[in-house]
């Protein structure tokens, strides 16, 4: 099949458009294609690799081989070796030539960035923008993609597209980094824009020190006059009246004068209780997103490009590992990594699968207690709000029906338990039942956001 030379440049275009920027470079630029008789061999570095793209991506690039046109359509064979020396063969003999390991390519350094320092007058500090949170360091995934896009839609048109830009989720999901990213873009185009950022408790402290020393006027000044007011965990304005005031004041100020507004929180603004409705119903004007726990590719993805940027050549076995018992939060998925990665400098030692569970063998131990069933069955029955013994009951409301489904399916997922085991465990009920209960959760996960957040939220509950 000589034609098929050109078919993987052709699946390459296809396969980043499908999976964005980061999967494509983790997944699938090391992946190296030899043209065979009825298709194309691809070379992956090595089992576990193979493994995870047969399971994850094989399907894909079937897809994009197929839209290649050719007939028969080829087929892909994934094999393990060690790619070519990129000067050997005659550049027709491989349809494209990767490197061979992930993490091999350079680290793309991030874009080195003035700390954007807001001139504030005298009684509220300068902040700083963190320069490293950029959209370049942020690994993009299912879990962020939508937040992501979002954000930067609204870097690059402040105050036009979405207003509020309203961004929530769970703790170590990326909440500050994203909103960073967006501060950090806008001063890079625009240094003289006046941004601020800040944490809602900082808010509330500005509002009660403009409160005591009568100086509201400046502080209105200084508020009214921010091109992109960055405000991140608005939850922390519950319970405080005043600054849910003030607040109102300046967002209606800045919105009608087409300045940006950005806000975080761990929930979608309607389940903070204690927020006055029409601060809710004004954060619905704009475009509210979630950020969800991280799958575990994305995992993966966050770990070489932490280690790349580090200047640290992690395997992706080691990579793999790590992320596998590291489920609960980006910010957990770092602190290991930099585990790993201290106890490697310290002991000189490379850093193999072995030296990364002697290094994390303390959070491995305290990770690997067992989710009961029971344990499962009272996190969903808190969360919404139902008897435990409704998971046991032949009740079929969907109130109660949809929250059993879904505890079934986190049973399934997080333990080990068999399908007529879970049965028996939600009322002694049939192993098909389960299966479906199963299947339509994951089918919700797909369609349907809110049970999506939820099942995410819950997820990152019980791991955690
Ligand atoms: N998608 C990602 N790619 C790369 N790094 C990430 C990603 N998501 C989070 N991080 C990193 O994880 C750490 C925690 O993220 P961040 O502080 O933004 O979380 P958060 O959601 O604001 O948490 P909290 O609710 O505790 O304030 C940061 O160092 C951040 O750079």
């Amino acid at each position: 099949m000589p034609l098929l030379e050109n078919c993987w440049s052709h699946c390459l275009g296809e396969l980043e458009r499908r999976l964005g920027a980061d999967q494509f470079r983790i997944w699938i630029k090391p992946l190296v294609a030899e043209t065979a008789d009825d298709g194309l061999n691809l070379i992956v570095p090595n089992q576990i690799f193979l493994q995870f793209i047969r399971d994850r991506y094989l399907g894909l690039i079937e897809e994009a081989a197929a839209s290649f046109g050719h007939e028969p359509a080829p087929a892909i064979a994934l094999k393990v070796g060690s790619a070519p020396k990129k000067a050997a063969p005659p550049a027709s003999a491989h349809a494209q030539i990767a490197p061979t390991q992930p993490s091999s390519a350079p680290a793309a350094a991030p874009a080195p960035l003035m700390p954007n320092i807001v001139s504030s007058g005298a009684n509220h500090e300068t902040t700083r923008l963190n320069p490293n949170f950029t959209f370049e360091s942020l690994v993009t995934g299912k879990a962020n993609q939508l937040a992501r896009a979002a954000a930067q839609q609204v870097a690059e048109h402040p105050g036009v597209s979405y207003n509020p830009l309203f961004v929530y989720g769970g703790v170590g999901l990326g909440k500050t980094h994203l909103i960073q990213a967006i501060g950090n873009y806008v001063h890079q185009r625009n240094p003289k824009a006046k941004i601020r950022y800040i944490h809602a408790e900082k808010y509330v402290a500005d509002v009660v020190r403009a409160y005591q020393h009568k100086a509201f006027d400046e502080f209105k000044r200084y508020y009214h006059s921010l091109d992109l007011l960055l405000i991140d965990d608005i939850q922390f304005f519950v319970g405080k009246d005043k600054t849910q005031e003030e607040f109102f004041y300046l967002f209606n100020t800045l919105v009608e004068s087409h300045k940006q507004i950005v806000l975080t929180s761990d929930r979608i603004p309607r389940e903070i209780d204690g927020l006055q409705e029409r601060l809710t119903s004004r954060f619905s004007w704009g475009l509210t997103v979630a950020i969800e726990p991280p799958e575990l590719e994305m995992r993966v993805a966050i770990l070489l490009n932490k280690a790349e940027r580090e200047n640290f050549k992690l395997d992706s076995t080691v990579a793999f590992f790590i992320a596998k018992h590291i489920r609960s939060n980006v910010r957990e998925l770092e602190g290991a990594l930099k585990r790993v990665l201290a106890y490697a400098r310290f002991t000189n030692q490379p850093i193999t699968l072995e030296a990364a569970k002697e290094a994390l063998k303390d959070i491995l131990a305290s990770g690997n207690r067992q989710i009961s069933v029971e344990n499962i069955q009272k996190t969903v029955a808190d969360f919404y709000k139902i008897k435990i013994a409704d998971m046991h009951s032949k009740k079929r409301t969907r109130d109660i029906a949809r929250p059993r489904q879904v505890a079934m399916a986190l049973t399934k997922e997080l333990t080990q338990m068999s399908l007529p085991a879970i049965g028996d465990a939600f009322g002694g009920r049939d192993h098909t039942t389960v299966l479906y209960a199963c299947q339509t959760i994951e089918g919700f996960r797909q369609s349907d956001a809110e049970i999506a957040h939820q099942y995410g939220v819950l997820l990152q509950m019980l791991r955690s």
